[in-house]
């Protein structure tokens, strides 16, 4: 086993990302960025321990995607790193920023080569033009631009960062409490991803995979008098509704477990478990809003929906225009790209019995395309 862990820092909102995903959730041809990032850098540290960073709501999806050590990260990134470090048994420690995506194998050998030189190991670039601070004009030769991975000795750097000032980096910590420093020189290709123009500058980094990924939904609701009918998010004409602990949308709900099977997210149990009171008469609507919201989230684009509503009675034919209209707004898609299909078990079964009505929903999805907008 390797004496060093590998620590990916992936908690970041990207604030000044502005796409409608977070870039951690790029794609890399299948791979989300985060993923790519430390399988790059890992394949130069096969025995090397890996814990990941990353939001609180994320750790599930991430868990599925990986065996790695996946934390909580913090407010900040040297809290996420803290954080991080709670985890960490080996001596020594590399710390990157997933932002950083294209880390050149040579970089990492120039630092694991210089590990014994001082407390922490920095890639850096010297600075060509002219560096004015306020009105000063400073001496470029001395001045470093700071990348990462930094490769640091673990006792140190956790000493370093017991303090409630907070640092944009690790070296910057270590020698604010004495430590030494040894840079090395950096590589412009590691440059961070900050703004969505410099994702497309990354030479290294493949266009998402263009796959089309389909998903299936079944849901079923039994009658309930006394209730107002609410079906593919449009009040039907009945004297009766569904009996459940939402509105009982079954057509949204079987919508719902399309999406998130075609993103491979679980089923609206897992989101919405019914046993939850903020749920309790919920607008179905706002599910499918909080669906399509963490589909985006996780860097997918809704495609095109499918929903067949099996029902003896009440007749959907009327409101089969309305629904789709309703529904694709609430996917951001055109009408043109949702079809609501009606039919009759010709009084078989419990439907044809009108006990109930059963909703079968598809929908496809594809990745967000960061690289051709
Ligand atoms: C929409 C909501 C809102 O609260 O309730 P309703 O309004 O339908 O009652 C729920 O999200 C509606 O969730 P739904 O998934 O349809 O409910 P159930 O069929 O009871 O399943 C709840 C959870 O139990 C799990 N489950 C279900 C059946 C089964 N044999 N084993 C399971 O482990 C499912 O994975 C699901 O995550």
């Amino acid at each position: 086993m390797s004496d060093l862990t590998l620590i990916l820092l992936a908690a970041g909102n990207s604030s000044r990302f502005k796409v409608p995903v977070k870039k951690q959730w790029l794609r890399i041809g299948h791979d989300p960025l985060w993923l790519y990032v430390t399988n790059r850098i890992k394949e130069h540290l096969p025995d090397a321990a890996v814990i990941l960073s990353a939001h609180p709501d994320e750790i599930p999806f991430i868990a599925s995607m990986c065996d790695f050590t996946v934390v909580s990260g913090g407010a900040t990134r040297q809290q996420s790193l803290k954080n991080a470090l709670k985890e960490v048994k080996t001596p020594y420690v590399m710390v990157t920023d997933i932002a950083r995506a294209c880390i050149d194998p040579d970089l990492i050998q120039r630092l694991l080569e210089s590990k014994e030189r001082a407390d922490t190991i920095v890639p850096a670039l010297d600075v060509h033009d002219t560096v004015a601070y306020k009105e000063e004009t400073i001496e470029r030769e001395q001045v470093k631009r700071i990348q990462t991975p930094q490769l640091s000795r673990t006792d140190i750097l956790r000493r370093a960062l017991d303090t409630d000032t907070e640092y944009t980096d690790e070296s910057s910590a270590i020698v604010a409490c004495g430590g030494t420093r040894h840079f090395v020189p950096g590589d412009a290709r590691a440059a961070k991803i900050t703004h969505a123009s410099d994702i497309t500058a990354l030479e290294c980094l493949a266009a998402p995979s263009p796959y089309l990924f389909t998903g299936n939904g079944f849901d079923v609701h039994p009658f309930e008098e006394g209730k107002p009918m609410v079906l593919g998010g449009v009040e039907v004409e009945s004297s009766y509704g569904f009996k459940a602990h939402s509105d009982g949308d079954v057509a949204i709900h079987a919508l719902i477990d399309a999406l998130l099977g075609a993103a491979c997210l679980g089923d609206i149990g897992m989101l919405f478990p019914d046993t939850d009171e903020s749920y309790k008469n919920i607008d179905s609507k706002l599910l499918l809003q909080r669906c399509v919201e963490k589909l985006h989230h996780f860097g997918f684009v809704i495609l095109h929906a499918d929903i067949t509503i099996i029902a003896q009675a009440p007749k959907i034919a009327p409101y089969k225009e309305t629904m789709r209209h309703t529904l694709s707004s609430l996917l951001h898609i055109p009408p043109a790209r949702l079809n609501v299909k009606a039919t009759t078990t010709e009084h078989l079964g419990f439907i044809g019995r009108k006990e109930g009505v059963g909703v079968l929903a598809t929908a496809s999805v594809h990745y967000f395309d960061w690289k051709n907008g």
